[in-house]
């Protein structure tokens, strides 16, 4: 049985068996080369639109336990600019369409995976993932969202499996997601697909807390609990999962700096010694304090280290589900 419902990686919904999945992410840890000829003669793309450390190299080191080999492709720099208009007179920037792009691509790789940030221009257009939904449209091959406009799955799933091994069997936790200040708007996407995956879950109590105007899609929060009073969600969490995110309803806004958001040793007092956690790339002293960051509350470095199992588990069964 498939631990994946589909033959792609890009939200929780393309997941059959979640806890399955983290299981099989841990297993690795373990045993990172217990499947070392599954992926044997065969090859993953690693496309990125957008800079990255975590997401490239994980994702690298994971098909390579497997056998496999992986090529990294900086679109954004190296490539011809892409166009993703359907009908679109190319007249200007843009010297390659994906709808060859994409096959030529999928010609030369069994799995690819794509980074495509959102523009925070236009909501419509990020949340409708354009250039992630074209890409798998036309590659023919299984896909891995290394970061969309709207979500970013290998990060949630590696967070769940932080999050398992750091209970340690605990039964109740309370995760608290708690919105960060940042000196520019950033995507909702972590915070999106944390909830998502954190709901779907559903084994804690879950509250996202954000300052008035940072709400985040319902289409993702479904299921937890949403405050606004930053002090009163830190009673007794368990973890605290920080992270920025611009306006999604004044899309792409920053509407108001927060500064005090900042979680600080007075503010972590009032948790159950909390574990704190952050995907990365932090901005010390804006989004986190040095003193958290330095403390043995953090887990962000441990976090960021099991990237490679949730990719390795992911990349695992899209090659037993294609071979
Ligand atoms: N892949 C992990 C996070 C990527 C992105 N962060 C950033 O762009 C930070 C940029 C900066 O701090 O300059 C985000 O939050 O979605
Ligand atoms: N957390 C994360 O995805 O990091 P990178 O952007 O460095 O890949």
């Amino acid at each position: 049985m498939s631990l994946l419902k589909n033959n792609k990686f890009t939200t929780v919904k393309d997941v059959a068996d979640i806890e399955g999945l983290m299981g099989k992410a841990l297993h690795y840890k373990s045993n990172p080369f217990v499947d070392k000829d599954l992926g044997e003669n065969r090859k993953i793309g690693l496309l990125f639109l957008n800079p990255s450390l975590r997401t490239r190299l994980s994702t690298q080191i994971a098909a390579q336990n497997l056998g496999m080999e992986a090529v990294i492709f900086n679109v954004d720099k190296d490539g011809w600019r892409l166009e993703f208009e359907d009908g679109a007179i190319m007249n200007g920037s843009t010297s390659e369409h994906i709808k060859e792009a994409a096959p030529v691509l999928g010609s030369y790789f069994d799995i690819l995976g794509i980074r495509s940030f959102p523009t925070l221009q236009d909501q419509e257009e990020d949340y409708r993932e354009g250039y992630l939904n074209a890409f798998i449209q036309y590659c023919g091959k299984p896909v891995i969202s290394l970061e969309s406009a709207t979500l970013h799955p290998l990060q949630s799933l590696t967070d769940l499996i932080t999050i398992q091994e750091e209970a340690a069997g605990k039964e109740k936790i309370k995760v608290l997601m708690t919105w960060a200040p940042h000196v520019k708007p950033l995507p909702q996407c972590v915070a999106n697909s944390f909830a998502e995956w954190v709901n779907a879950w559903g084994k804690a109590e879950f509250v996202i807390a954000n300052p008035d105007g940072y709400n985040l899609s319902v289409e993702y929060t479904q299921g937890a609990t949403v405050v606004h009073n930053q002090e009163e969600a830190l009673q007794n969490a368990d973890f605290i999962y920080v992270k920025n995110w611009s306006a999604y309803e004044e899309y792409g806004m920053m509407p108001g700096l927060h500064a005090d958001w900042m979680l600080t040793n007075e503010k972590l007092a009032l948790t159950n010694n909390a574990k704190v956690m952050h995907c990365l790339p932090v901005r010390r002293n804006v989004e986190l304090s040095d003193e958290i960051l330095d403390s043995s509350n953090s887990i962000v470095t441990k976090e960021a280290g099991n990237r490679v199992w949730a990719a390795q588990a992911v990349i695992s069964e899209l090659l037993k589900m294609n071979s």
